[in-house]
């Protein structure tokens, strides 16, 4: 098959740990027998520093031509630590998703059996994890309308929902719930947000279409609680963007590193693939971040985007055993040697 990929590495580690990602696609793309045309292209910090937008059209006319998008991770400590630059490379981010239309980021959380004492969390909690946080990734607080008033000591951010964008959300976790074990669980603030009352009205409606599907309504202030307490208790979390980004950092915890968690952004123009880490700045260019949340992001776009099941698989299989071989990074290896990053893709791609 002929494949055509962008890569949008971003800033810090995302060039980083998206090379290791071509080298493990390269590799299946030999034994499997398919052609990767990549196209690489700017975003974030690395873009403004470039053109001084970062999210540039001709960005956003590398991804609307790829078959997928393949995403690193931006940001960078000068914009992080200077609250009032007006130009950010998260600006970047935000409008990628927004104009791509990639509503929804599936955002699963699973253990490695080898890894379950790496958590800090204890075996018979976190043993047989495998749950999927569906996070809303163009709407609410991170897209309202914003600003300062009271000459400047005031600040505001607005969420706004639309039945709309929640309907669309909430039908995609209805659908994977129906092909898991038909639990879906809406994480909302429905006690004090009117937003997340018409979430849980609008869900509520379409009970009714999927009858097979057992659903609960928790506020998301106890499922912080109970998703490291027990996480095996949940299969499909469906929830606003904001809430989302938070509870899936904190689901890294029961995997065992940031640099373990892959996900999907799926849209209405293209799909994208990305770690849900960001650029790591600390540890940019020592060769110790973890790729495997990159990798495994690219067996996401397999699978997904490209409907090729064995080459996800074989992918999964590989990271697998690497992990039970411990040739990993230092955020897994505990008191074992460590591997650099650079070693960790060989290593992948030569065992394929
Ligand atoms: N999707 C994206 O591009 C995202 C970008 N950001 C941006 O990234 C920058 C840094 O933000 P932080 O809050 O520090 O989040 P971060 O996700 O970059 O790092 C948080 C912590 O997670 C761990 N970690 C992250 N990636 C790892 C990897 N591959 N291997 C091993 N450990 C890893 C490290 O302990 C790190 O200190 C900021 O500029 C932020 O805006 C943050 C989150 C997502
Ligand atoms: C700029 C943020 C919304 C990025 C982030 O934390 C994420 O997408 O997980
Ligand atoms: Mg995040």
């Amino acid at each position: 098959m002929k494949l055509n990929i962008a890569l949008l590495a971003g800033d810090g580690i995302g060039p980083e740990v998206v090379n290791q990602a071509v080298k493990v696609i390269d590799a299946i793309a030999v034994k499997f027998n398919h052609e990767i045309n990549y196209t690489s292209a700017l975003t974030g910090a690395c873009a403004i520093d470039d053109c001084g937008e970062p999210y540039p059209d001709s960005t956003h006319e590398v991804c609307l031509a790829a078959d997928a998008v393949l995403f690193g991770a931006i940001g960078h400590p000068k914009y992080d630590n200077d609250p009032k630059a007006t130009v950010r490379p998260e600006q970047g981010l935000l409008k990628m998703r927004q104009k791509l239309g990639l509503f929804a980021n599936v955002r699963p959380t699973f253990t490695f059996p080898s890894l379950i004492d790496n958590s800090p969390l204890k075996r018979e909690r976190i043993e047989g994890t495998d749950l999927i946080i569906l996070r809303e990734l163009t709407g609410g607080i991170y897209f309202g309308e914003r600003g300062r008033k009271d000459g400047g000591d005031t600040a505001f951010d607005t969420c706004t929902y639309t039945r709309a964008e929640i309907q669309r959300l909430a039908k995609m976790g209805f659908e994977i719930a129906m092909t898991r074990s038909k639990k879906l669980c809406c994480v909302d603030k429905a006690n004090v947000l009117e937003t997340s009352r018409l979430w849980r009205e609008t869900v509520q409606d379409m009970e009714k279409d999927y009858p097979e599907v057992t659903v609960s309504y928790e506020f998301v202030d106890a499922v912080a609680m109970r998703l490291v307490q027990w996480p095996n208790s949940y299969d499909v979390l469906i929830t606003e963007n904001l809430f989302g980004d938070i509870l899936t950092d904190e689901a890294s915890v029961i995997s065992g590193s940031m640099g373990l968690m892959p996900s999907a952004s799926k849209g209405l123009h293209t799909s994208l693939y990305e770690p849900i880490h960001g650029s790591y700045p600390q540890a940019t260019g020592k060769d110790i971040a973890n790729p495997l949340a990159t990798v495994l992001s690219a067996a996401m776009m397999f699978e997904d985007a490209f409907g090729l099941q064995a080459e996800a698989d074989a992918i999964r299989e590989v990271v697998n055993k690497s992990l039970a071989e411990g040739i990993v990074t230092e955020d897994l290896s505990g008191k074992n040697k460590a591997y650099g990053t650079n070693a960790v893709g060989d290593w992948l791609a030569k065992n394929i």
